[in-house]
């Protein structure tokens, strides 16, 4: 049942209880009036019927008319006094105790007995006052008060428990609404505004709610200003960033090229070669090497001087580079010594290319002065089981030997035992082309460096 039923049922339930209350006390009064009434006739006749008698007969017939008047007040009807007067004012009969007091309610009616005598009869009851009527309706006066007073504090009871849970209630229901994201004051329930207590809270909670609101705003501000910050400075991260990357890309270019000729530098190559030399192992693909020296270097120096020398030595790599081209990994091996790393090829055709290096080589003419260099190339290929150094071993040694044979020639080195070439001439031309078909995967500094050679 909510609460504005209850409240207009206790209203209902306390004009009722009123109305009650007096209707009973009506009730009583009338009740009293004609009980009265009732017991003044008695008396009345009573008295009339002794006035009659014969006078020796009289004085008895009053003593019990007087004797019934006070059973009857002890035993129902509160009669306090009764006296009855001649025509003279001579009291035949006067009965009650404290006359002064309920003088006020003495009631006088005259009878005439057959002699045509008057006679003037008092009579007072007291519970014809409120005062005497609760005295003698105590209990039941008492019961009735009792019962509407329980029943009032019952109702009351259950009306304020019942208000509060609906307050409370009510109160977290608009609690559960606030939206923090975008605080906004609380609206009053149209019912629950009726509460002092709900509205105190509700007012309570809007000044939080405002303080959030105001918070928020600020907060807001505060976010805004710390976003364009952020993103100023990152702005200025990210370019350093980008510069930072690009020093970084030519740190890495300038740790692995060689300064003066810009191909690979000597450490650079060794993790290439040693990174190839795992591949072909692993996918059984040729792989070959050649180590370039040039001839008789050291009279360049000598008649052209260093500075000389070192444009030579630019020319130099310029032309290896333009031979390998894309097939091979050219770098400064050390000195006036180059090596080409050629993956995929075979012995044969690392030949060639060596051969047509040679052929390259002696025919440039470098520099004004029309120097003509010549160079000496030892050729090998990787053998079954063979490590790095091995395979770089046997070059060097093939690069001995065209220095020790006169200079300017190719020397390809074969191993007595070796399977190598063996192995090769022995693939099916099927299995060949698949071992082509596997993709190389280069280093990522390859294409760079390759790049920069040939720009
Ligand atoms: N200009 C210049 N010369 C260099 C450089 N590195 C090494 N050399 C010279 O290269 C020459 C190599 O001399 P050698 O080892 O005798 O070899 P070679 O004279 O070429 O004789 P063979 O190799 O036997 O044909 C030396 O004179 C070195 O000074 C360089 O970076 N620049």
């Amino acid at each position: 049942m909510s609460q504005f039923v209850l409240s207009k049922l206790f209203a209902c339930y306390v004009f009722v209880a009123g109305i009650a209350l007096a209707g009973f006390f009506l009730w009583s009064h009338q009740q009293l009036a004609l009980q009265h009434e009732k017991v003044t006739q008695q008396l009345e006749s009573y008295f009339l019927n002794v006035l009659e008698m014969p006078a020796e007969e009289q004085n008895i017939a009053l003593d019990s008319v007087m004797l019934g008047v006070e059973l009857s007040s002890k035993n129902g009807s509160p009669i306090s006094l009764v006296s009855l007067e001649n025509s003279e004012g001579a009291k035949l009969v006067y009965w009650g105790e404290n006359s002064d007091s309920v003088s006020a309610n003495i009631e006088s009616f005259y009878l005439a007995d057959k002699l045509g005598n008057q006679y003037q009869l008092h009579i007072s009851f007291s519970d014809s006052t409120l005062a005497g009527f609760v005295y003698h309706h105590f209990l039941p006066v008492l019961g009735l008060l009792s019962f509407q007073l329980a029943l009032l504090l019952l109702t009351l009871r259950i009306l304020i428990n019942r208000s509060l849970d609906g307050v409370f209630s009510g109160f977290m229901r608009e609690l559960s609404v606030i939206n923090l994201r975008h605080p906004e004051p609380l609206q009053a329930d149209a019912f629950l505004g009726q509460f002092a207590e709900y509205r105190q809270m509700l007012a309570s909670v809007n000044r939080v709610i405002l303080s959030l609101a105001r918070s928020r705003e600020e907060l807001s501000d505060i976010n805004e200003e710390l976003e364009t910050r952020i993103h100023d400075k990152t702005a200025v991260l990210e370019e350093r960033n980008e510069e930072l990357l690009e020093l970084n890309k030519q740190l890495s270019v300038i740790a692995n090229t060689d300064a003066l000729t810009q191909v690979y530098n000597r450490t650079r190559f060794d993790v290439l070669f040693k990174e190839h030399v795992a591949i072909a192992t692993r996918r059984h693909t040729p792989l070959s090497i050649l180590l370039v020296d040039l001839d008789d270097f050291k009279k360049v120096n000598d008649q052209h001087g260093h500075q000389v020398g070192d444009q030579v030595l630019k020319h130099a790599a310029r032309v290896i580079q333009h031979i390998a081209l894309e097939d091979g990994i050219v770098a400064r091996w050390g000195g006036e010594e180059f090596a080409v790393l050629l993956p995929y090829f075979d012995l044969s055709m690392a030949e060639e290319k060596a051969e047509r290096l040679r052929a390259e080589m002696a025919n440039a003419v470098f520099e004004q002065q029309a120097i003509k260099v010549t160079a000496s190339i030892g050729v090998a290929q990787l053998c079954m089981q063979e490590t790095a150094s091995q395979l770089l071993k046997r070059a060097d040694d093939a690069l001995y030997d065209a220095k020790g044979g006169g200079r300017n020639r190719v020397i390809i080195a074969y191993l007595e035992n070796s399977h190598t070439q063996l192995e090769i001439d022995d693939l099916q031309a099927g299995e060949f082309i698949e071992v082509f078909d596997v993709a190389l995967e280069p280093s990522q500094d390859e294409p760079e460096a390759s790049q920069k050679l040939l720009t």
